[in-house]
C-alpha cells in the first residue's frame, strides 16, 4: 500500500528545489525542530530538515519498492537548482522503513521544506516547495518557481541547550528471562540444523513527557557517539554504527557489523578484549554470515565489490564490534533505495538462511520490531543516498511512549546470559541519552 499526501495533485504539481551556499550553520542540532526532528549526522556534519513538504507512506512487502517508484517519479518531475553539488544537497527525502513485511508500522519518506546542511567544511540551505505545474509552462515559470521556493521557513537560530528529558525504561513485551529462554530455543534449533544464525532482540519501554521534545536527547547521542550515524526520522531516533548502503555518483559502500564484546576497564584489558574478539571463532562465524549476506545481495548490482580482507575491530564508547567495509562501483544504475531493497535485511539483523531466520525471529521474539533494524537514511533526486541499519535506537510514539530495542546474533555456541548482557550494552546509548 502506498499513500502519498500529494498523490491527488501529483500530476499537476512538481517539487521546486533551490540549494544555495551559506557561510556557516554550525552547530546544526540546536537548529532542529525539538518536537519533530529530522536529522542525519556524523562527526558534526550532515543534514537537518525542517517542516514537511511531502510525505510518502508505504507498508507491506513492497514498502521499499513502492516508495522508490514514487520517489523516482517525483525526482524526474522536480525543478532543481543546486548551486553546491555535495551529497545531501538538492532534492532530498529522509526515510525510515519497517523491519518486517508484516509490521504494523508504516514506512516513510519525508521531504522537508527546508534543509540545512554541512559537509566537507561547506554549509548550504535547500528550500523545497510543491507548486502547481500547468501542462504548458508559462514564460515566467522560473520566476514563479523561485518565488515559491523562497516562501519556505526561515533559517532558525540555534536554540539554547535544555536538559535531557528523563525516561525510565522497563522491559517491554519480553522480560529478560523470556529473552534468555528464546536464545536457548534458538540455539536448539541451530543445533538441530534448522538454521545457522538468527538475531533475537528485546524491547524496553518508557514514557516521554511531550513538552520535553527530543533535541537534547539527540544532542547527547551525537556527543557521546560522534562516529555513528545519528538520526531522527518520524519519531525514530538513534546512533547507528552500521552503514547498510551508501551510493554516491556510481560508487557503493557499506559497513557490516556482527560480533560484539564489552570494553575493558583499563587500556591493557580493553586491547585484550579487542584481540580476543578478532580471535573468537563464535564471533567470526557470526560476522562471516553477515558479510556473506550483504555481499550476496549487493554483488548482482555492482561491477566490482571489494571487502576488507580481514574483519577489523570497531571501537565504540560502549563496546567493540567486528567490522568489514565493502566498497565497489555500481554496475546497473541502481539507486540507493534499489540497493536498500536488495540488501535488507542482512544477517546482521535477521540471520541465515534469511527466510528461515525471519520466521524463527517472528516466532521467538514476541513483538513487532517496527522500524528497529530497518533501513534509515536519506535519498536525493539522483537516487544517491546514505542508509544505516536502525540500531541503538528508539521509536517515540505520538503519545510519548518510547520503545527502545537491542538484539544479538545467535549462533550454535551462544550463551543466553551472555547475550542478555550484550543487549544491556547495546541499550546504553539510548538509555543514557534519556538521562544519566
Ligand atoms: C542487532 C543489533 O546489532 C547487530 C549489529 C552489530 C553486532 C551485532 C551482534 O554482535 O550481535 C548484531 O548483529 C543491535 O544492536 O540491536
Amino acid at each position: 500500500m502506498t499513500n502519498t499526501d500529494a498523490a491527488p495533485q501529483r500530476s499537476r504539481s512538481r517539487l521546486v528545489v533551490r540549494t544555495e551556499p551559506v557561510d556557516e550553520l554550525a552547530p546544526l542540532i540546536p537548529r532542529a525542530d525539538p518536537r519533530h526532528p529530522l536529522l542525519w549526522m556524523r562527526r558534526g556534519e550532515g543534514i537537518v530538515g525542517l517542516g514537511e513538504t511531502l510525505r510518502i507512506e508505504t507498508t507491506g512487502v513492497d514498502r521499499v519498492a513502492d516508495a522508490a517508484a514514487v520517489w523516482t517519479e517525483l525526482s524526474a518531475d522536480a525543478d532543481i537548482d543546486d548551486r553546491v553539488g555535495l551529497p545531501g544537497t538538492g532534492l532530498v527525502a529522509f526515510g525510515a522503513f519497517a523491519f518486517a513485511d508484516e509490521s504494523e508500522s508504516t514506512s516513510v519518506l519525508i521531504v522537508p521544506e527546508l534543509v540545512l546542511g554541512r559537509r566537507d567544511g561547506r554549509a548550504w540551505v535547500t528550500r523545497i516547495a510543491l507548486v502547481e505545474a500547468p501542462d504548458a509552462e508559462p514564460a515566467d515559470g522560473d520566476a514563479r518557481a523561485d518565488a515559491a521556493a523562497s516562501e519556505s521557513l526561515e533559517i532558525p537560530e540555534p536554540a539554547p541547550r535544555r536538559r535531557v528529558p528523563r525516561v525510565t525504561f522497563a522491559p517491554g513485551a519480553v522480560p529478560p528471562e523470556r529473552y534468555e529462554a528464546a536464545v536457548a530455543e534458538a540455539v536448539r534449533r541451530i543445533d538441530g540444523g534448522e538454521l545457522a544464525k538468527v538475531v533475537l532482540a528485546r524491547e524496553l519501554v518508557g514514557e516521554l513527557h511531550e513538552e520535553d521534545g527530543l533535541r537534547a536527547t539527540i544532542h547527547r547521542l551525537a556527543e557521546d557517539y560522534p562516529d555513528t550515524w545519528v538520526f531522527a526520522v518520524d519519531g525514530l531516533i538513534g546512533a547507528s554504527p552500521e552503514t547498510l548502503v551508501r551510493v554516491d555518483h556510481g560508487t557503493v559502500s557499506a559497513r557490516v557489523l556482527a560480533g560484539t564484546t564489552a570494553r575493558g576497564a583499563g587500556e591493557a584489558s580493553d586491547r585484550e578484549r579487542a584481540v580476543a574478539l578478532t580471535e573468537s571463532a563464535k564471533d567470526r562465524a557470526e560476522h562471516a554470515l553477515a558479510v556473506a549476506s550483504a555481499v550476496k545481495r549487493l554483488e548482482p548490482h555492482t561491477a566490482r565489490l571489494d571487502a576488507s580482507p580481514e574483519p577489523f575491530t570497531l571501537q565504540l564508547p560502549n563496546l567493540w564490534h567486528l567490522a568489514t567495509d565493502l566498497k565497489g562501483t555500481l554496475g546497473d544504475g541502481s539507486s540507493a533505495l534499489d540497493l536498500v531493497r536488495a540488501v535488507h535485511p542482512t544477517a546482521a539483523v535477521a540471520g541465515t538462511p534469511r527466510r528461515v531466520a525471519l520466521s524463527v525471529l517472528a516466532e521467538l521474539e514476541g513483538f513487532d520490531r517496527g522500524r528497529y533494524a530497518g533501513p534509515v537514511g536519506w535519498v536525493d533526486g539522483d537516487g544517491d543516498g546514505e542508509w544505516a541499519i536502525a540500531l541503538r535506537c528508539a521509536q517515540i510514539d505520538a503519545d510519548g511512549t518510547v520503545h527502545a530495542y537491542a538484539g544479538c546474533g545467535i549462533v550454535h555456541d551462544s550463551v543466553p546470559a551472555d547475550e542478555l548482557a550484550e543487549t544491556v550494552m547495546k541499550f546504553r546509548p539510548i538509555v543514557e541519552a534519556f538521562g544519566r
